[in-house]
């Protein structure tokens, strides 16, 4: 895993997902050395510099030209860039012209959420996971609502992480912020 602090970032874009939710991200999306991973809002590129180990290939959306250029740098940081496809546009836009999806992430999506969990779905082979993170309540719902209307059995978990500092008089934990993980699988 890479530590969140070895991440160049920018004040333009959110930070990456955080490690400990990236881990557990890539644990349930039990992605293998052969499957394509899309990764919708990648931001600074956190979830995308995990998945490129992992998967054959992974295509990193998002709308923000300072996301993708923080990507593209962090790719080149940890020597990633070779299966990574960056795409600029709108998450609904790019998806249309992606086929054959094992893995679908989508770590922002504005209003668009539905759509594009339309769209991932018509595209997504049989036994191809959704991972949804979410920070907003009204989105956590949104997606839940949509995965049951497209025929998923959605999956929820809303993480709280605390991390220690090791401090000489002890030990202080700070607490990061929330985040719910909905995953679900399509069926075989
Ligand atoms: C919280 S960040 C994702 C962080 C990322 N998971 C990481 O680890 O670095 C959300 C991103 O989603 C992007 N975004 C929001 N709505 C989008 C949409 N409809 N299409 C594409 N990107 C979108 C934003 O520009 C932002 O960069």
């Amino acid at each position: 895993m890479i530590d969140d602090l070895d991440f160049i970032s920018t004040c333009d874009v959110p930070g990456p997902t955080k490690e400990n939710i990236r881990a557990i991200i890539l644990y349930k999306s039990e992605v293998t050395s052969d499957e394509t991973v899309v990764d919708i809002g990648c931001g600074t590129g956190g979830i995308t510099c995990e998945f490129a180990q992992r998967a054959k290939k992974v295509i990193s959306i998002d709308k923000n030209p300072e996301a993708i250029n923080i990507t593209k740098k962090n790719l080149n940081k940890f020597n990633l860039e070779n299966n990574v496809d960056l795409i600029c546009n709108d998450g609904i836009n790019a998806l249309k012209n992606i086929e054959d999806i094992d893995i679908g992430v989508v770590g922002g999506s504005g209003r668009e959420l539905e759509k594009i969990l339309e769209l991932l779905d018509s595209k997504l082979k049989p036994n191809g996971r959704i991972i949804i993170t979410a920070i907003l309540v009204d989105t956590k719902v949104e997606a839940v609502n949509k995965l049951k209307d497209l025929g998923y059995n959605p999956k929820f978990v809303e993480v709280n992480i605390s991390k220690g500092r090791i401090l000489d008089r002890g030990i202080m934990m700070t607490s990061e912020n929330p985040i719910a993980i909905i995953t679900a699988k399509k069926r075989g």
